[in-house]
């Protein structure tokens, strides 16, 4: 378990994570989300002890990352995939890192093959795509085997056949019971992937929830009916407590759930044409929530 405390970074006069506070529980692919610059990177960082709190804590499993002297079998991380050395080859690189972490040498090629780098493994990592290099990125997170993994963007640079890949590999490192924290700014390459979601905005915590729950935030959810007597349907629904919108023989009421709907138009012998649930999507949520973190808008004089 991932637990992060009140966390404070700052570097000079920008403040890029403020008061942060939440929990990464294992067994489940948990994305990190927020827009460019929000301090995704920042926090993973911290939790790597790479960069130190000005307050606040981190701990994975009780204890701060920095007091495992064999890191990569506890937390597996990819941070950035072209932080390699080019003139290397896979094989090479990955046998360093399991020398300076005492993993057996065995586990090298079991990765390679795992993240299908198997045929490149002695070519040198310069001539790698970038896809390439993310699969080799995966392939030092797991070469440890273990119980916690970070992963920043993991899905830059891949193809449909590689994010499909990952997104496999993700769920199921989750139902090992492995805790999976993965960032993106994208929510649409996590609402396949992850459980649940921390979503952040300029360095604070936004959303730490089911991924169920963050979708039923937008201000879409609703419940669209068509009828020819809109009118009476509309003050019904408003009585119960709904906020109606109505365009045409068309109402979209908030607030209420279509079996209520239903039964109201019964018992008031009201005609439905149509009823219909609309269930926002993550993508309009997470927009809508994160507006005001945006740092740099389309469109916007500075
Ligand atoms: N070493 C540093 N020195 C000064 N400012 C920094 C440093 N690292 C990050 N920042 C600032 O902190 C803020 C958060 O940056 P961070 O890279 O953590 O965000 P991010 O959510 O990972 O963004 P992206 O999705 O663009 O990678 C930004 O405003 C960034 O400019």
């Amino acid at each position: 378990m991932i637990e992060v405390n009140e966390l404070t970074k700052r570097y000079g006069g920008t403040t890029a994570v403020k008061d942060l506070t939440f929990t990464v529980r294992p067994g489940l692919v948990t994305g990190f989300l927020g827009p460019n610059g929000s301090g995704k990177s920042t926090t993973l960082r911290m939790v790597l002890g790479l960069h130190a709190p000005t307050t606040g804590t981190v701990t994975v499993d009780g204890r701060p990352f920095r007091s495992r002297p064999r890191g990569l079998r506890h937390v597996g991380a990819l941070l950035d995939a072209s932080h390699v050395h080019g003139g290397r080859s896979a094989t090479a690189h990955l046998a360093a890192l399991a020398r300076s972490n005492r993993i057996p040498r065995g586990r090298v090629d079991q990765v390679l093959d795992q993240v299908g780098l198997a045929g490149a493994a002695r070519r040198r990592i310069g001539g790698y795509s970038l896809g390439m290099r993310q699969r080799l990125g995966i392939a030092g997170a797991l070469l440890g085997d273990p119980p916690v993994l970070l992963f920043d963007e993991p899905l830059n640079g891949l193809d449909p056949e590689g994010v499909k890949w990952v997104r496999e590999l993700f769920r199921s490192l989750a139902a090992e019971g492995r805790t999976v924290f993965v960032s993106s700014h994208l929510m649409s390459e996590m609402e396949h992937t992850a459980d649940e979601l921390v979503v952040i905005g300029r360095g604070e915590l936004i959303a730490a929830e089911s991924i169920t729950d963050f979708a039923g935030r937008g201000s879409g959810a609703g419940v669209c009916v068509r009828t020819p007597h809109g009118d009476r349907l509309a003050a019904l629904l408003t009585v119960e407590g709904a906020t109606v919108r109505a365009d045409g023989d068309l109402l979209t009421a908030t607030g209420v759930s279509a079996q209520r709907v239903g039964e109201l138009a019964l018992d008031h012998r009201i005609l439905l044409h149509e009823v219909t649930t609309r269930n926002p999507s993550l993508e309009d949520a997470f927009m809508e929530l994160t507006a005001d973190s945006v740092e740099y808008a389309a469109g916007e004089t500075r």
